[in-house]
């Protein structure tokens, strides 16, 4: 077996189970070492130490509730300061299926922190390191809920869909200075994301739900083809494209010195 060439370091948030675990194990086997970022000390320990058996690389484990300011301060600083970082996973997320009149107001912000908040912050902390180098990939995990908010929880949607246009803007603002920002946008993914969300896997209908190791493999085949949002269930990647189209068609109607005609306001250039 020849060893693959070494890529630099990638961290993964959220990578104590499901999506960021396999991640993990791709980007290692791919030539990554790795630091993994999670609140659960024991699992990251234990999934390092498989790693570094399987793949021989360097796998550092981070025990972090990023929820946490002073934590997610250590996590910041290991982004700005640490040289070999080359790819940024902002994985680590919460979901919730109840509709709004269910939920608690503090569960949906804490959501939001993690969701949004954190996110934010990683890429902050990695983008302006990553455009000194001129090198370095953002890989921001979004759902398919971003571009669908009816079907779970709307606050949930609503942080997704953050994770979306912030990706975008990112995108437009990095790629000429040598960075990379992907959003990926994952369907129902077979994870424990379903207990904690209030609702097992089994109960989805099977014929949406993917298993994990397909989800994260088409999500870097869809990074090694150069997509900045990447569907993976997605059939046919042009229905996205007319989407895109559509919404960009929007945008010279967007703001005008009047009203739409619809709206029958007098001009007030006029009074
Ligand atoms: N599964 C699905 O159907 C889909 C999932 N997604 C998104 O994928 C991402 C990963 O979820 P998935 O793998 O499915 O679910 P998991 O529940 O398996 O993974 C969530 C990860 O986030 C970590 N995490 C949770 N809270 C915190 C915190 N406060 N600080 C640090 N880490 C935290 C968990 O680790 P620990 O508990 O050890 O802290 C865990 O590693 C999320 O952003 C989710 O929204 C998107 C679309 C579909
Ligand atoms: N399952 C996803 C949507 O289908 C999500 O959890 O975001």
């Amino acid at each position: 077996m020849t060893t693959p060439i070494h890529k630099g370091t990638a961290l993964i948030t959220g990578a104590s189970s499901g999506i960021g675990a396999v991640y993990a194990d791709r980007l290692a086997r791919s030539g990554h070492d790795l630091i993994l970022v999670a609140r659960r000390a024991d699992k990251l320990r234990a999934l390092a130490q498989e790693l570094t058996t399987r793949t021989g690389r360097s796998v550092e484990t981070i025990a972090a509730d990023l929820t946490r300011p002073e934590d997610l301060a250590k996590v910041e600083a290991v982004l700005k300061s640490d040289a070999s970082i080359t790819l940024l996973v902002n994985n680590a997320g919460v979901g919730a299926t109840a509709p709004l009149l269910q939920s608690d107001a503090v569960e949906m912000e804490r959501m939001i922190t993690l969701n949004v908040s954190v996110l934010t912050r990683l890429a902050y902390a990695a983008a302006p390191a990553f455009v000194a180098r001129g090198n370095g990939t953002i890989i921001n995990i979004a759902s398919v809920v971003a571009l669908a908010p009816e079907l779970l929880n709307g606050v949930y949607g609503g942080s997704k869909a953050f994770v979306l246009a912030f990706s975008q803007s990112l995108q437009h603002e990095l790629a000429d200075k040598g960075v990379r920002v992907q959003a990926v946008l994952p369907g129902a993914t077979a994870t424990d994301f379903w207990d904690a969300a209030g609702m097992p896997v089994q109960h989805l209908p099977q014929e949406i739900v993917m298993p994990v190791q397909d989800m994260v493999d088409a999500a870097l085949a869809g990074l090694a083809q150069g997509e900045a949002v990447t569907i993976p269930a997605l059939p046919d990647i042009a229905d996205w494209q007319s989407y895109e189209n559509a919404r960009k068609a929007l945008g010279p109607s967007l703001s005008r010195s009047v009203p739409a005609k619809r709206y029958a306001v007098a001009s007030a250039k006029s009074h």
